[in-house]
Formats: C-alpha cells, structure tokens, sequence
C-alpha cells in the first residue's frame, strides 16, 4: 500500500530560515542562482526542430536532475516568500505547523497522478478543464448545504459541456483550502481609519477590526479542519450516488428550474436522460462506476507556505514529494517571480500545478518559468492559467502562445476570464458577465486563430443565488449588489450565471470539435470518466 512520509517533523516545523545549505548549492552569495541554461528544453528544441523565437530560456537556479534531487520542501525559505502573514508569535505558528504535519494528508498522491493523466488530455484538446468555487473559502459560511450546491452546479455545467461540446470534462473544486488570499495592498483604510487587509481565513478575519486583522496561526489548523471535512462530504457526494448521471434531472436547483438558464438546463438533462435509457436498452449497465460516480479534484493557491510545507509528504511509492493539501495547486499572478519563494517551493512537488498569467507576462519570462517548472515537459503537469481581460488577452495572449509553442512546451491553457475584469461599481467590487463571457470568447478565439488548444476555464462562482456579478440572463442590476453581496472577496458568478456560461463554453468545444472532425483532425475521447 502506498503511504506518504511526512517531512522531518524538525525541520517542517522550523520556521527560521534555514543557513545556507548544499542543497542550493548553485546559488550564489546574494541569493540569486547561477544562470544556466536549462538541459531539457535544450534538449527539446533539438529534437523537435522547432526554431525558438525567443532566446533560450535562462533561468536563475540550476534545473538538472541533481538539484531537483536535493530539493526540500523547506527548500522555500532561503528566498524571498511574497504575500505572506507577519505573524506576531512565531511559538504560535511553530505549534500551529507542528498540528498539522502531523496530521494526515488530505489526498493522495495516486490521485494527483489520475488527474495530472486527465489534465494531459486537456492539454491535447480530448478532453477540457472544469475548474471553479469561491474566491475565498471562509469559516462562517461554511455548510454541507454551500458545498452541496457548488458541486451540484459544477456537475450541471459539466455535462452541459460534455453533452453539448462532446468531449470529457474534469472538474476541479476552488474548494478544501481555498482560503489564502494575496492582495494589492497591504493596507486597507475605511472612513479615515487603517487596518491591515484582509488576507483569507486561514491569516486573518475579514471583519474591519484591529483585533481581526491580526495574524493568527490556529486558523491554519481550523482550515486544515475545514480542508477534511469539505473534500469528506465531496467524497461521499461523487462516489455515494448523488452524482450518478441517471440523476441529471434531479440536480437542478430550486431557484433556477424558474430562469432560462435552469429551463435549458432541464431541455438538455431530459435529452441526456433519453440517451441513457437508448443505452440502457442496448445493454449499457447502468451500475457501473462510470453511471453512478464522479471524479471531482479539489485545488487552491499556493500561497501560505508554512501550511503547504507542513502537508507535503513523500510518497513511497515513487520517492517524489507531494503537496497533499490539494490535488492542483496553483501559483498566482502575484507571487510568480521565478526567483523568489513559491516559484522555488511549487517546482519540487509532483502534483499537477498551474500559474496565472496577466498582460504583465513577456513571452521569455513565461518560457523560462514553464521550464522551472515542468522541466521534464511532461504533459499535464502544468497549466498555464491566462487572465488578462476582456480587452487585452487578444493583443497579448498570441505572442505567449506563440513563444510556448516554438519552444516545444507542452502546457495545459486554461481561461480565468474573472481577475483580469473586476471593477468597482457603487462601492462594490463586480464584474460584467458581459466582460468575462468576452474574455472566454476570445480565448477560443485566439486559440483557433493560431490552431492551439484551449483546455480548461477557471471560474469564480457558487452554486448560491448570490448577486455579486452585474448581468448574464438574470439580469443582475447595480441596485441588487446589496442585496446578496456574500463574497469575503472577489466577486462569483451565481448558480445561474455559470450554467450560462457553460452553455456558450459547450457551443465553442461543438464548434471545435465539428471542425476538427471536418479536418479529419479529431481523436475518439476516451469516456472513462466525467
Ligand atoms: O482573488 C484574487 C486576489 O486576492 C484579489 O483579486 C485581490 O484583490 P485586491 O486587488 O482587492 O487586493
Ligand atoms: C488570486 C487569484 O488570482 P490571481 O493570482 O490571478 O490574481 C485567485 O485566483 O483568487
Ligand atoms: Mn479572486
């Protein structure tokens, strides 16, 4: 049986930044690496012949095989951790961290494999990411009946995909540790008065008071908490029989049977159900896994690293360390500088991983951070998370696109049409269905231009009936923000402004599809999961 080896219960819990070591042994004194040119996208270039049209990526840190070999997961703490808590008692978080290593992990790594297979797949465009849930997750809005709905509109979405666009989807959950935030500021001020800002549950409370924004290491234990008991009932909810698709009908939720989305929605599950039961009269038995289970991953960024140190673990049955906070972790668009703190810590662990990438991004650096960070090229391994606005992604996505190609990397694009389109209407933070359905747009747009592969859609959203996006078929007007405005942070799409969109999702993945079987071009997808 596989079993996962927790890192040395000392050094996890040392929160001192470690002396220099052997383990970084090509660094030099003022800690930046010796700049190197990376042996495998050499050696890929060479390969495949494809003449780069950036320069050769060179990176600050030596990416052989020998030092990915002395990487630790404390490796981390002699760069530069942006976006971090300046905990007051560092005895606290030492206790805090010393909890949860020994705490079991949350997932196994056999899983982050299943899914790092299923997201190559997205990555050759048979089969298309899913990923979405809160901005933050938080302590008091936490319910069986919250994580219920998210699930049950993400499973929605997902067969309005597979059934209108024709090929697999993998779902990944914003959920079970979605709870660190980065922010803009460090500081935010109301009415004259300053406070430190509000930086996920797991740091600090989103109420405006001193005593709140204070720091405070038990809630990475209370997260942790939270972690398991979520990705629990989501376990039970994908394998127990709630998501066997005999039951597509059933998952419409109460208040959107009533809206267009949810009408079509019930059009599309009634013709799924139809074709079950054609199946069924073939011969389909309909008590197999493939008709009574789900497979549902959980994901957040990667962005507290005391907690993440303290749940990465090695796995037995291939030596390799894994984050077991979450099966994909992603790095955000704040905290992606290839020579600092998470760049350092994300290239050591084998789970599937992402990065987000905005406008900022030039074509070079995102080639050099790809090969830190999938060195090996494998498929699946990362994906390229493109959020940019609805404005700018045509402009400025081709070159990046372009760039990855020639260079012979393989990564898995997805859209997150949310952070690159938030705007502040009567003192609220918002977004424009308009705007995100526009950035979605132009990702495939941009993508069948260039003959590349669109592989997944990021989303902020929730399965409640929250107003907290302006727009979409529901028609959420400036004057609802107040109404149902729950988010501790960024705005999500409701329970129906997400089928709406997963609605033009499935015409675009159709109209590929059609025209990749007009070329001769398309594979048969593999249905062995949904
Ligand atoms: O979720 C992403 C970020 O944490 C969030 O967009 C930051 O928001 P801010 O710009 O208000 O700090
Ligand atoms: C912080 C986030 O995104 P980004 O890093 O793209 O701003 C997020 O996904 O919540
Ligand atoms: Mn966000």
């Amino acid at each position: 049986m596989e079993t996962m080896r927790m890192p040395d219960a000392q050094q996890a819990g040392s929160l001192l930044p470690q002396p220099s070591t052997s383990q970084l042994s090509t660094k030099v004194p003022n800690g930046r690496g010796a700049r190197i040119r990376p042996q495998a996208t050499r050696g890929l270039l060479r390969q495949r012949s494809i003449r780069a049209v950036v320069e050769p990526p060179v990176l600050p840190f030596e990416k052989d095989a020998e030092h990915l070999s002395q990487w630790r997961p404390e490796s981390w703490r002699q760069l530069k951790a942006y976006q971090q808590p300046n905990y007051r008692d560092e005895k606290k978080l030492r206790d805090a961290v010393e909890t949860i290593t020994r705490m079991p992990p949350l997932v196994f790594a056999g899983e982050c494999r299943n899914l790092q297979s299923r997201l190559a797949k997205c990555a050759a465009g048979e089969a298309f990411l899913l990923q979405g849930g809160d901005c933050a997750e938080s302590f008091s809005q936490f319910s069986a009946n919250r994580i219920r709905d998210s699930f049950r509109v993400m499973l929605q979405m997902a067969v309005v995909a597979m059934f209108g666009g024709g090929v697999p989807v993998v779902k990944i959950g914003r959920m079970a540790g979605q709870f660190a935030k980065p922010r803009s500021a460090d500081l935010e001020t109301i009415d004259g008065m300053e406070l430190p800002s509000y930086r996920g549950d797991i740091i600090n409370g989103a109420e405006f008071t001193e005593s709140a924004r204070v720091p405070d290491p038990q809630r990475l234990v209370q997260a942790y908490n939270q972690s398991a008991s979520t990705l629990n009932l989501l376990r039970g909810f994908s394998t127990g029989g709630y998501a066997g698709l005999q039951r597509v009908m059933q998952w419409n939720l109460e208040f959107m049977g009533k809206s267009d989305e949810g009408q079509a929605y019930m059009d599309l599950a009634k013709r799924v159900e139809e074709a079950i039961q054609f199946m069924e009269a073939c011969g389909l038995e309909n008590d197999t896994p493939m008709m009574t289970e789900t497979e549902f991953y959980v994901s957040h960024e990667c962005l507290l690293l005391d907690y993440e140190q303290a749940l990465t673990r090695e796995d037995s049955t291939t030596g390799l360390w894994y984050d077991c906070s979450g099966h994909f972790l992603w790095c955000g668009e704040r905290t992606r500088q290839l020579d600092a703190a998470h760049v350092e810590f994300m290239r050591g662990i084998a789970n599937p991983i992402g990065v987000k990438v905005s406008d900022k991004m030039d074509a070079s650096q995102l080639v050099s951070l790809i090969a830190a960070l999938n060195p090996e090229n494998t498929p699946g391994r990362l994906a390229v998370i493109i959020r940019m606005g609805a404005g700018k992604l045509r402009e400025n996505m081709p070159r990046l696109v372009e760039a990855v190609e020639s260079a012979g990397q393989t990564v898995t694009w997805v859209c997150d049409p949310m952070h690159g389109n938030t705007e502040s209407v009567a003192g609220y933070k918002t977004r424009r269905y308009e705007r995100i359905r526009q950035e979605v747009e132009a990702f495939f747009d941009v993508h069948e231009q260039l003959g590349t592969v669109p592989g997944g859609l990021h989303l902020e959203m929730t399965g409640d009936d929250v107003t907290e996006c302006l727009g979409g078929g529901s028609s959420i007007l400036e004057a609802d923000l107040n109404s149902r405005y729950h988010t501790h942070c960024d705005p999500r799409l409701n329970a129906e402004q997400a089928l709406e969109m997963a609605f033009y999702v499935a015409s675009r993945l159709r109209q590929r599809k059609d025209r990749m079987s007009a070329q001769g071009a398309a594979k048969p997808s593999s249905p062995v999961f949904m």
